[in-house]
């Protein structure tokens, strides 16, 4: 299985369980690794044969910004959710890092893997 990959997503949403985070939008930082095989869009160098990956960003951004979600696991699995879905990506892995979330930490989050490879 080949690999799509988008690093270093940042989007703002609100996101948190706390009265204060409930008010403010905080960076969140997404690495995404989706399982395709790429052998068809490598023969035809034709767009319509692959993942395109501007059009997964897109879908996203979108949903994450509009999201308003309490706990970084809900979001993390709507994320996996919808690139399974709206993609039909087979697998995929997804880090999600609040970075900035404990303030000793340099980053935390969650690292998940959704589906067979
Ligand atoms: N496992 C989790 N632990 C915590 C979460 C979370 O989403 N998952 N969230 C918080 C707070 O919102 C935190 O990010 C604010 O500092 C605490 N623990």
């Amino acid at each position: 299985m080949d690999i799509i990959f988008l690093g270093g997503l940042e989007i703002d949403t609100v996101i948190g369980i706390y009265d204060w985070e409930r008010k403010i939008k905080q960076k969140i930082i997404l690495d995404i690794e989706m399982g395709f095989d790429i052998k068809k869009a490598a023969a035809s160098d034709d767009i319509t044969h692959t993942l395109d990956y501007k059009a997964v960003s897109d879908r996203i951004v979108d949903f994450v910004e509009h999201s308003e979600f309490y706990l970084v696991e809900r979001l993390i699995e709507e994320i996996a959710g919808i690139l399974r879905s709206e993609f039909a990506i087979p697998w995929v892995k997804i880090t999600l890092n609040k970075k900035g979330a404990i303030s000793r930490a340099q980053d935390v989050g969650i690292i998940i893997e959704r589906g067979e490879r």
